[in-house]
């Protein structure tokens, strides 16, 4: 479905992302694990047509067999928003703070559906009750915990049933317990409507519980990948093995 080939993402002359490919297949779960700067939130962005403008990308991202590299912006919003959608790891930045998270949802759903106020309105309160939060649509995001915020970021996200949903640690500022919480919502909001995702964390846990296939980026590569069982139980990478010692999975 995503299958990025020989991407590489330069500033100037210098390469932040080097030779990357992997493939997302439709409704598979993918985790992009690796250390601060290794590459991860690039390569997202690259696949999302969301680098900044001083950056350059080669290459290949192909969705559904379309260039996205070389596609139109009035291209790539389209698709963002609609088959492809991201939830960031700063929901603050996320939502707009001066308008309702209610009437934020709800604009997100008729920006890409032809539905009624009031018909996108009532779909945004049962979304919003889907991850537990049907007493928030009056409220504005910063009146929300951070769980809080996530799980209405979250909300947008899926809100139009992408066929893949990119998470760059969005539960890496929470505490373990809501944590929990928000990637449940995750893996039924994905499963719900049978969507690939691909989770950005370096988090080894957060992978082991929701990927069923890990790529290990170091420095701008991808330098392991396999199943999480195969990469979490028998990693062959020296990086990759140190990355588990310093989790608490080693012991698992
Ligand atoms: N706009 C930019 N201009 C120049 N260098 C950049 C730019 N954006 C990111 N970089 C550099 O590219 C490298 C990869 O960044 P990236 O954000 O993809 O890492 P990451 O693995 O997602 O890290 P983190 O887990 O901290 O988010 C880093 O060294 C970063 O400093």
């Amino acid at each position: 479905m995503i299958k990025v080939e020989g991407l590489s993402v330069f500033a100037g002359d210098t390469p932040l992302v080097q030779d990357v490919s992997f493939e997302v297949g439709a409704g598979e779960r993918v985790g992009l694990i690796g250390e601060s700067g290794s590459g991860k939130s690039l390569t997202a962005s690259a696949v999302m047509g969301l680098l900044p403008e001083e950056l350059r990308a080669t290459g290949s991202v192909r969705f559904h067999g379309k260039q996205l590299l070389s596609a139109g912006e009035r291209e790539l919003s389209r698709l963002r928003g609609n088959d492809l959608a991201m939830v960031f790891q700063e929901p603050m930045s996320a939502l707009n703070p001066l308008m309702r998270v209610g009437r934020q949802v709800a604009e997100s759903i008729r920006l890409h559906t032809a539905k009624s106020r009031r018909a996108a309105a009532r779909v945004a309160q049962e979304l919003l009750e889907s991850v537990q939060l049907p007493d928030v649509h009056r409220a504005y995001p910063h009146q929300l915990s951070g769980g809080q915020r996530q799980r209405v970021l979250l909300v947008i996200a899926l809100a139009n049933d992408p066929a893949l949903l990119i998470c760059d640690e969005p539960t890496t500022a929470l505490d373990v317990t809501v944590q929990a919480q928000v990637l449940d919502l995750v893996l039924a909001g994905v499963a719900e409507r049978a969507a690939a995702l691909l989770f950005i964390t370096h988090d080894l846990a957060v992978v082991a519980r929701v990927c069923e296939r890990v790529l290990v980026m170091l420095e701008g590569r991808i330098v392991e990948e396999g199943t999480t069982r195969e990469v979490l139980t028998n990693p062959r990478h020296e990086y990759t093995r140190r990355l588990l010692k310093a989790s608490d999975l080693e012991a698992a």
